[in-house]
């Protein structure tokens, strides 16, 4: 559990490591044009131009990697492959530009060694302001800058390149620190917004589930129904409701206690949850009444599914205090139709077949006459 969420946070910083990149499309290509017009100081133009045409290739190639990461599938996301791709592609980009020192330093000449340090250094700033939420491709993304950073300074050996060298090392180890320090703090962020997340969609389930049962609630069961009934009556699909209640409980409860009272509703919860389709809604709406919600269902359909509810529950066994008790239950069914009917008129309808299934026995299947506006049309 703890891997996949790490895994989890591990994406989010891939993710936004390449939403920071993706804003260069609008920065990388004006600042390779002007480092070009600034190389031109000291190599001829179409080197220059060469340069410049080769970290635009370079530019496009990430960007176009970004953007097939960002469309790919969160399962293809998570794949290791893209942190390997992402890390070569921007890579590239890095490579490329410090590759102004190969260009353009002219070893004994001041204006061409700041030029390069001044590249190295806004790069290095850059790598760890973008790069600070993938800890992996932070420091990828700094090698190539780093050596050119420090490496021709050190090319003449005076003591003044020396202390250049030095100057950068300790810029390099400085905004190392603060990459790490916002990532870590970035990561923090992260797993903050997947716990909040997580508590997010557990209050949402249990807003929506019964406690005992953990089928949907009566809230819930309200709310879907008027959704369902008002779907069915404008595109004229039926809609099925099923009201079920257990014989007898109270008996089981007298006899057995309250406790063994409830264990028997959730062993009846499981073989409905057997029975009913998934896309159907199956609410316990108190007590020991249950209902079941079945869009497209017209009445046939329904009465089978309520007599197979039926002889599945009269089927059960639950052992109590080394007795076991065989519950039954009764149903009233209850079919709109037409449009225009509420759902307490619906559920009226079916609570009226249920009472009628209590009068002829019990254990049976009851349906409700079609509402009386219909019966007078
Ligand atoms: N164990 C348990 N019992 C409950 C719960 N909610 C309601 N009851 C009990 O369910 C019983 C329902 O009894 P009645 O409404 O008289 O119905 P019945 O005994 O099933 O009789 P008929 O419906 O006429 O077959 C009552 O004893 C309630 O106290 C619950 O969450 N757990």
């Amino acid at each position: 559990m703890q891997d996949a969420h790490g895994a989890d946070v591990r994406l989010h910083q891939l993710k936004l490591y390449v939403d920071n990149h993706l804003h260069d499309r609008y920065l990388a290509p004006p600042w390779t044009v002007v480092v070009a017009v600034l190389l031109t100081a000291w190599v001829p133009v179409w080197q220059a131009a060469l340069w410049a045409g080769l970290e635009l290739l370079a530019i496009a190639v990430y960007i176009a990697v970004y953007f097939r990461f960002r469309q790919a599938s969160p399962e293809a996301q998570s794949n290791g492959h893209w942190t390997r791709r992402i890390a070569l592609a921007h890579g590239v980009h890095m490579a490329m530009w410090s590759s102004i020192v190969v260009w353009a330093y002219v070893p004994g000449n001041a204006s061409s060694l700041m030029f390069a340090m001044l590249v190295h250094v806004g790069l290095i700033s850059l790598t760890v302001v973008m790069s600070n939420p993938h800890r992996q491709l932070l420091f990828s993304d700094l090698l190539a800058p780093t050596v050119a950073l420090v490496g021709p300074p050190l090319h003449d050996g005076t003591l003044f390149s020396l202390g250049l060298t030095a100057l950068g090392v300790f810029y390099i180890a400085l905004m190392l620190m603060v990459g790490l320090k916002i990532h870590a703090s970035t990561t923090e962020t992260l797993v903050l917004r997947q716990r909040n997340d997580a508590l997010i969609r557990e209050l949402e389930q249990q807003v929506r589930r019964d406690g005992l049962t953990g089928l949907s609630n009566r809230a819930h069961f309200i709310a879907t129904g008027r959704f369902e009934l008002e779907r069915a009556a404008r595109y004229r699909h039926p809609l099925a409701l099923l009201m079920l209640d257990i014989d007898h409980f109270k008996r089981i409860n007298d006899s057995y206690g309250h406790l063994a009272g409830d264990e028997v509703l959730k062993a009846v919860s499981r073989v409905f949850e057997d029975v009913v389709r998934a896309n159907d809604c199956l609410a316990r709406l108190g007590g020991e009444e249950f209902a079941v919600l079945m869009p497209e269902t017209a009445l046939d359909p329904a009465s089978a599914a309520a007599e197979r509810l039926r002889v599945a529950v009269s089927r059960l066994r639950c052992e109590l205090q080394e007795s076991v008790v065989t519950p039954t239950m009764s149903v009233g069914v209850a079919i709109a139709d037409e449009g225009g009917e509420s759902l307490s008129s619906l559920m009226r309808r079916g609570d009226l077949a249920m009472y009628e299934a209590k009068a002829q026995g019990r254990n049976c299947v009851v349906v409700a006459p079609a509402p009386a506006a219909r019966l007078v049309a």
